[in-house]
């Protein structure tokens, strides 16, 4: 799932520099498995990948990201249990930033009806699902608006989230189906299948699964969508690739 992460990130032609953060004992491990990941298209330069040491927490994760590339004009943080993200969502959100944009996010709109409940689970309200989305990862930012962010002691699920809190305003682009969080093991089947398909038929293997999602992620999109991948200006920008470390991830 991380060498699937990492060659989507590389192959968005979008970033410059790809930083893994992974446990400690799996660092050698991760290291040998991207030693030849660093490839690109005949005429762009390679992308080097970095292996970092990450935190207990989410958050101590990609702060030890950041520090391991401090120059970054733009970080783009993604998650490796997102392993098929497409490469043109990598580069929609990096398109935004380009396009000045301080915080960008992937979302979906969420088709079950949502609850929230109390510490009993009676159910304490029903929110406008019209309202609501799914956010996904790659989320993209200013690096001096994320660096600020993660300078506080907030804690957040996403780092968006911590952004939000700062008051920023994060704008959505469409996600997409394909970039789902490879969590329970029926994702792992889902994310099987994906790949089985993709290896008989690669060419309409992602096109039919994306039209799937496409029509109601394009409405759930509040910026303009772009499906280049231009590199961002400005120096290094960078990728900061969480480890696979979930307990819950089907072995
Ligand atoms: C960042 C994220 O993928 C957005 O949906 C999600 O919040 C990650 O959650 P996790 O518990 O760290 O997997």
């Amino acid at each position: 799932m991380v060498r699937l992460a990492v060659d989507g990130l590389i192959a968005s032609g979008a970033v410059h520099l790809v930083v893994v953060v992974v446990p400690a004992e799996l660092v050698d491990a991760a290291s040998a498995l991207l030693s030849s990941t660093s490839l690109t298209g005949d005429s762009m330069p390679p992308v080097p990948v970095r292996v970092v040491v990450g935190g207990a927490e989410r958050t101590d994760s990609v702060r030890a990201g950041i520090a391991a590339a401090p120059d970054a004009g733009y970080y783009l943080v993604h998650d490796a249990a997102r392993a098929l993200t497409p490469p043109t969502l990598i580069a929609r959100v990096a398109a935004e930033l380009q396009a000045g944009r301080p915080a960008v996010v992937p979302a979906l709109p969420v088709v079950d009806t949502v609850k929230s409940v109390d510490a009993a689970g009676a159910v304490t309200g029903t929110p406008d699902r019209a309202l609501l989305r799914a956010i996904q990862t790659p989320q993209g930012f200013d690096a001096d608006l994320l660096r600020r962010a993660y300078a506080t002691d907030l804690a957040a699920t996403d780092d968006a989230g911590l952004v939000e809190r700062l008051g920023a305003t994060v704008h959505t682009v469409a996600g997409d189906p394909l970039a789902f969080k490879i969590t329970t093991p029926l994702d792992l089947t889902l994310a099987e299948a994906v790949l089985a398909r993709r290896r008989d038929a690669p060419a309409d293997a992602t096109a039919s699964l994306e039209s799937a999602g496409t029509p109601e992620a394009a409405s759930a999109d509040t910026t303009t969508q772009l499906a280049t991948a231009d590199s961002l200006p400005g120096g290094d920008s960078a990728q900061l690739s969480r480890s696979a470390d979930r307990s819950e991830v089907a072995k």
